[in-house]
């Protein structure tokens, strides 16, 4: 996702340094329009004490796209995704959505402005039913739609018997469903999603696939940070691979993932 400073850019050495009075003014160079609930993340910089977690780090999570960032252990993934959800403050950099700087504001804030997100370690509540579970997201979430709650339980699959239990005990693929539906109950227009095929079964990742296709389809804008390269290859639009707290190289998957992104190599950028 590098791209080129100021004044290194293609073309940055040619032309004439300077011109007529008279001569016609080249078009200046306009930034790129940004969708109203675009997520970005600007020159990130975070730090753990001496170490370095994420070293200038920028991405876009436009709606409707499936956006994937992968890398090996210690790439600075999870600080990335905490920066962008809130619970965590970059020392440097910016997170925008749309154009507004939420860089400051608190992950609750955050999730009332859309943008939602789900857990690597499950965070359900365990005395909870699983309807009760979503029904917290919708309160806590964009639009408090009642709707939503039985529209995110049938998405995901729960609207059967399942949804009056407890979800203590229930198998860890239907606790990430649960979790799933709690997030998208509160009509989120970005979803954080961390490691969300983690403990699931090859059906359930299918599953879970179709859902996210859909969900970007309607014009969610979804991230996926995740180790299973199959469901990135499968899913994403754009996969981002990290390393040592970079991004270092960006693309469509079948270009990106033929370097080896968990072993910290990529294709070109
Ligand atoms: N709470 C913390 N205290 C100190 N160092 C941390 C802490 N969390 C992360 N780090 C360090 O920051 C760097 C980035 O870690 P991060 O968890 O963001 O990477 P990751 O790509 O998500 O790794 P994984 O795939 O293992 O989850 C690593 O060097 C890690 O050891």
């Amino acid at each position: 996702m590098s791209r080129p400073a100021a004044g290194q850019g293609p073309g940055a050495s040619h032309g004439p340094r300077s011109r007529s009075r008279n001569a016609p003014r080249a078009a200046a160079p306009r930034p790129s329009p940004v969708a109203p609930h675009t997520l970005r993340a600007r020159r990130l910089h975070a730090a753990y004490g001496d170490c370095t977690a994420l070293d200038g780090v920028d991405l876009e999570l436009p709606p409707g796209r499936v956006t994937a960032v992968v890398g090996p252990n210690g790439a600075g993934k999870s600080t990335l995704f905490h920066c962008l959800a809130g619970t965590l403050r970059p020392a440097r950099g910016q997170v925008l959505f749309g154009d507004r700087d939420v860089t400051r504001l608190a992950a609750h804030a955050r999730t009332r402005l859309g943008i939602a997100r789900t857990f690597q370690q499950l965070a359900v509540f365990p005395s909870l039913t699983v309807a009760e579970n979503v029904r917290i997201g919708a309160e806590q979430g964009r639009l408090p739609d009642p709707a939503a709650v039985a529209r995110s339980l049938r998405l995901l699959g729960l609207d059967g018997p399942v949804r009056a239990l407890p979800t203590a005990g229930l198998p860890t693929g239907t606790l990430r469903r649960v979790e799933l539906a709690r997030a998208l109950a509160g009509s989120p227009r970005v979803l954080l999603l961390d490691e969300p095929a983690a403990g699931l079964d090859t059906a359930e990742v299918t599953a879970l696939a179709r859902v996210l296709r859909a969900l970007a389809a309607d014009g969610t804008a979804l991230l996926v940070v995740e180790h299973d390269l199959d469901l990135v290859a499968d899913l994403a639009d754009i996969v981002h691979v990290m390393t040592a707290g970079r991004i270092v190289a960006s693309g469509p998957a079948d270009r990106v993932l033929d370097g080896g992104a968990e072993g910290g190599g990529g294709g070109g950028a």
